[in-house]
């Protein structure tokens, strides 16, 4: 049957204006416990909690980008090889569309440290469905208590 000329009409208007790509770590401790940080005040969803990453630069690779940002963030090093893709999950934002990458590190040296986000705590993946996170993390749960 011939598609007709307005088939995808209907999602117009929910197309992505642009594409924003996010990494983010489950760093994972000797417990099996997962390291979240609460947004602070004056950011968009402040007071969610939310694993440590960013945004991805132009030029960057997913895993370069999060091997900084836990740099930036927590004080940490870690290796791109220490970095296991977990899941992934995206979300229409206001903006634009993000792209989540989440991986599992369960490797890293330094103790992490609170530098940008207004709180931060160990959680084991099933007490995440109690907290309040970015929906576009809720569908990660589930496979993060699966993988951990
Ligand atoms: N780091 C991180 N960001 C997340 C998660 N879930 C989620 O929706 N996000 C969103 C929030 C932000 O819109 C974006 C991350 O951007 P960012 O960390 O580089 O910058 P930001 O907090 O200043 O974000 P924004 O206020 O500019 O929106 O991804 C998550 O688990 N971790």
């Amino acid at each position: 049957m011939q598609a007709s000329s307005d088939e995808h009409a209907p999602y117009q208007d929910v197309l992505p204006r642009s594409r924003l790509m996010v990494v983010a770590a489950a760093l994972v401790d000797a417990n099996g416990r997962v390291l979240l940080q609460q947004r602070p005040e004056g950011k968009t969803m402040a007071g969610l909690w939310e694993f440590p990453g960013g945004k991805v630069e132009p030029g960057e690779t997913p895993e370069a980008a999060l091997v900084r940002e836990l740099e930036e963030e927590l004080g940490i090093h870690t290796y791109e090889s220490c970095l296991a893709p977990a899941t992934f999950a995206s979300e229409v934002l206001n903006e634009a569309e993000l792209l989540l990458l989440l991986y599992v590190c369960r490797k890293w040296t330094g103790m992490p440290e609170l530098r940008h986000a207004a709180a931060m705590r160990w959680v084991k993946p099933v007490e995440m469905f109690a907290l309040p996170m970015p929906p576009a993390d809720l569908p990660m749960i589930g496979v993060l208590d699966a993988l951990i």
